[in-house]
């Protein structure tokens, strides 16, 4: 596994792991954030019903006559507030339950639970005095809130608020006497540990498909990465088959003008092209059978590679012809690769009644970057064929006054 994880491209690996990432964690995180949003609907029509069911068992008539501040008594209050006790009472996860009445654009809390005795909880609540006014921390989302609650509606808060009194999100219903006659409003809070204690059970959730989701994109990532690096390993086997001949392991012909080409852009001091091409194959081919010309071909490959420079291009053109292409290779230093390669490559086999196995070579030098592949080749192509027509097995130099 941490062999083949060498085989792959760590540019293309990143890459589509994070364009991976990115797509997964969007299909993961959106689904995530409208659920988290439906959640929190659900707990605002929760707070509405218990805000409804808080102001249904509020008796109007007593809570009317407590908003007068001259009717205050402990019994009245006791009395308005009992109900709600016993609501509040019922359901723990209730934080603050409360009425409120509002004087010129401002709420003042009228009664409380937290102030009763009667009221069973375990919270260590902070109970509203009678007529204390109502102070937000937290601007009003819905500045005409206190107008739509008058109007009868249940207002809850579209997200939880900070007040004097911790986070909430807070449920307020109208209150009516036994005339109809509005006469305050009822408010229940919920507490925000309250709701992120039932939004912990689905981190487990989000965090393992988070977890999914990067395991998945770095399997996607390195799948891709992988693959990419099967396919361009048999494009790049490809292309080494397409410029190397097969017999010799030389390049061919594609491959020799790309590298010489290639070769001729870079700065040196001279250029020469060699043709080697043997000597009457046809013959070798006719006498020895073909498989004898075959090995004397790959003879005459090896004996070039073997008498250049590694740097020196050496190929393969065609039937029985070869090029080497040498930079920084002067007229006397290709005299010498000619001479190695006519030393090594020449055999006399006199029972054959054959005169001899060899080459004949042409050169062509160019000083500077002056001349062209096609031009040197040329030059060079006429030089061998004036060694092929003064006798073969020998070289002879591309002599530019008398081509002239
Ligand atoms: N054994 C073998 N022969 C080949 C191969 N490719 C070409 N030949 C033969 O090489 C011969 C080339 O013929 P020519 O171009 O006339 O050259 P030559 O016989 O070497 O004679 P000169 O070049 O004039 O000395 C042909 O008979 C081809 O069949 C090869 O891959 N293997």
């Amino acid at each position: 596994m941490f062999r083949d994880f060498r085989k792959i491209s760590p540019r293309i690996f990143w890459l589509v792991t994070l364009a991976a990432l990115a797509v997964l964690l969007t299909v993961v995180a959106v689904p995530q954030w409208l659920s988290k949003q439906a959640r929190l609907e659900v707990l605002r029509s929760h707070v509405a019903e218990i805000a409804q069911i808080a102001a249904s068992v509020v008796d109007g008539d007593l809570h009317r006559q407590l908003l007068e501040p001259a009717n205050y008594t402990p019994d009245l209050y006791e009395r308005t507030v009992a109900p709600l006790v016993r609501v509040h009472s019922a359901d723990p996860e209730i934080f603050y339950v409360y009425t409120m009445v509002e004087r010129n654009g401002k709420s003042f809390f009228v009664v409380d639970t937290a102030a009763s005795s009667k009221l069973k909880t375990t919270r260590k609540l902070r109970p509203s005095a009678y007529m204390e006014p109502f102070e937000s921390i937290d601007a009003e989302p819905d500045p005409d809130y206190l107008q739509r609650i008058a109007n009868g509606e249940t207002y809850v808060y579209p997200t939880f608020q900070r007040d004097v009194y911790g986070t909430f999100l807070s449920g307020h219903t109208p209150i009516y006497d036994s005339q109809g006659r509005y006469s305050g409003f009822v408010g229940v809070d919920f507490d925000l540990k309250y709701y992120l204690a039932q939004e912990a059970s689905f981190r487990s959730i989000l965090y393992g498909s988070l977890a999914g989701a990067v395991l998945i994109a770095l399997l996607i990532g390195y799948v891709v990465a992988r693959y990419h690096f099967h396919v361009q390993d048999r494009i790049d086997e490809q292309y080494r088959i397409s410029i190397r001949d097969e017999l010799t392991q030389l390049l061919n012909r594609r491959g020799a003008l790309r590298f010489a080409r290639e070769a001729l852009g870079t700065q040196a001091s001279s250029y020469a092209v060699i043709l080697v091409d043997i000597d009457d194959l046809k013959g070798i081919n006719d006498i020895y059978g073909h498989a004898a010309g075959d090995e004397f071909i790959v003879k005459v490959a090896e004996t070039i590679r073997g008498s250049v420079r590694e740097k020196d291009i050496c190929a393969r053109m065609g039937g029985d012809e070869f090029l080497i292409f040498a930079t920084g290779c002067d007229l006397d230093a290709s005299t010498e690769i000619a001479r190695r390669i006519l030393g090594k490559v020449y055999a006399h086999d006199g029972a054959s009644g054959r005169s001899h196995f060899g080459v004949s070579i042409g050169i062509c030098v160019a000083v500077g970057a002056n001349s062209t592949f096609e031009t040197m080749y040329r030059q060079a192509d006429e030089a061998l064929y004036k060694a092929k027509t003064a006798g073969r097995n020998r070289f002879v130099i591309f002599d530019p006054l008398a081509a002239a």
